[in-house]
């Protein structure tokens, strides 16, 4: 039997006031494998934890399977846990390992049978006989797994099992751990920082930012359409390139965004998620371009979606089966803080408090654990050129392409930006553009 996970409004609040999940809402359903993503102390393995009842829920309600769960203890939930460090006990051998938790379960019972059986599906059989020392880490992690799935669980719930295996065998027990989950369908909640893992393994991925819960949804959606600018700049690689932008939206003339020194010209007729920027005529917003949303052409090469503008080269990134390049735009990036390389420390100029709205911004996005998604940095005018920071890669522009195009620093390119993969945030970092539904028509 496998189950369903309800949390309603479900808060953690630790001692000294630490909220580490704030009014989480998430329902999981029978079968399913849910990913929570997110970044270190964004309050993943809380969230783990409070299904399994290893940790006391301080708001809210879980539901298994829709009975009331939160007085229930971590026994008697039907839920097994694999968590990063494989928790092996290091004087049991892999068997005993296995058949532990079984005997705890219906003492008096031999075990065996069942661990046989599991050893044969994880292809484990010779390990058996061997203690935890004796084993590699990924053998380690298979009979962890293997001590989860003996006892017939009706959850999984994973706690970054694969973070400290190394990537080639993170990769092959990740397609392993897929096949298992999905051939016992049973429902799995699966916690890691890696957005590749997450999108690789997950039904549906759940983005968690400073405890507070920002998109659910399938890997193609948080991809295609994410509901911020945190889960924009979270998922893909390489990252989406923020940059900031302002409509200009004439009654007479074309509408462009402008990005500093360049701006991109929206094809006509408007498309209707590009109708919908015309109300932001004259405000800042923030500009999402995914690095497959722009070539190397000519403008003479443009599609009618694409649009042109320059780039000059920066820094090239071999990556043998293509290559990522940085260009210079002229443009000024948008930060995600949370999500950014150290910062260099302020010049000397900018130690005053800043003013305005955009200096409040930016105080908040320092201290907040989980306000809005704050993404502005300081405007660079013509006499403050864009400056890499110390971390970040140099450019502000990223453009994926085949290892044919042979190019160097300090090269100007022609770029054509397909205004069709366009995204629009405002400047709380919610998406305008595209529409999570498409609108009526806005002329009709
Ligand atoms: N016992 C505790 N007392 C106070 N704060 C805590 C306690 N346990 C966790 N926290 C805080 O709660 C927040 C969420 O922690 P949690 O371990 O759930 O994050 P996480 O997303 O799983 O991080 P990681 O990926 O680094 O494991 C963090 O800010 C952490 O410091």
């Amino acid at each position: 039997m496998t189950r369903a996970i309800s949390l309603h409004d479900v808060s953690k609040v630790h001692a000294k006031g630490v909220r580490a999940v704030d009014r989480l809402s998430l329902d999981i359903h029978p079968g399913e494998f849910l990913v929570l993503l997110g970044p270190s102390g964004c309050g993943k393995s809380t969230v783990l934890r409070m299904i399994a009842g290893l940790e006391p829920v301080t708001e809210g309600e879980v539901y298994l399977d829709g009975t009331y769960a939160n007085d229930l203890a971590p026994s008697e939930r039907d839920i097994a846990m694999v968590f990063q460090n494989f928790a092996l006990y290091p004087n049991m051998t892999g068997r005993d390992n296995i058949g532990f938790p079984l005997r705890i379960e219906t003492p008096g019972a031999d075990p065996a049978p069942r661990v046989d059986a599991t050893a044969r599906m994880l292809g484990i059989e010779e390990l058996l006989d061997r203690y935890p020392g004796q084993l590699s880490g990924g053998e380690r992690q298979r009979v962890a797994m293997g001590r989860a799935i003996a006892r017939h669980p009706s959850a999984f719930l994973m706690d970054e099992p694969l973070s400290n295996l190394d990537a080639k065998l993170r990769n092959h027990l990740r397609a392993e751990i897929s096949r298992l989950t999905r051939e016992l369908g049973v429902t799995t909640v699966y916690v890691t920082h890696d957005q590749a893992e997450a999108m690789s393994l997950g039904d549906r991925v759940a983005v968690l930012r400073g405890g507070i819960l920002q998109q659910v949804d399938s890997p193609r959606a948080v991809y295609a359409l994410p509901r911020n600018v945190f889960v924009a700049a979270f998922i893909g690689t390489p990252r989406i390139n923020l940059l900031r932008g302002v409509v200009r939206a004439p009654l007479d003339g074309a509408m462009t965004v402008s990005l500093g020194k360049q701006a991109l010209r929206l094809p006509e007729p408007l498309s209707p998620d590009h109708r919908l920027l015309r109300v932001q005529q004259g405000r800042e917003v923030i500009v999402g371009l995914r690095s497959e949303a722009i070539r190397i052409a000519t403008p003479a090469e443009a599609r009618p979606e694409e649009t042109h503008i320059t780039g000059l080269v920066e820094h090239v990134e071999f990556q043998g089966h293509e290559v990522l390049v940085h260009f210079n735009t002229g443009s000024s990036p948008a930060l995600v803080p949370e999500l950014e390389a150290p910062r260099p420390q302020p010049r000397p100029h900018r130690r005053r408090r800043e003013g305005g709205v955009l200096g409040r911004l930016r105080e908040r996005a320092g201290s907040l654990r989980a306000g809005p998604v704050v993404v502005l940095d300081e405007p660079t005018g013509p006499e403050q050129p864009p400056a890499p920071a110390e971390g970040r890669a140099p450019g502000d522009l990223v453009v994926r392409t085949t290892p044919d195009f042979v190019l160097r620093y300090g090269m100007q390119v022609p770029l054509l930006v397909d205004t069709a993969h366009l995204f629009a945030f405002d400047q709380q970092g919610e998406r305008i553009s595209p529409a999570p539904a498409r609108l009526p028509d806005l002329d009709e």
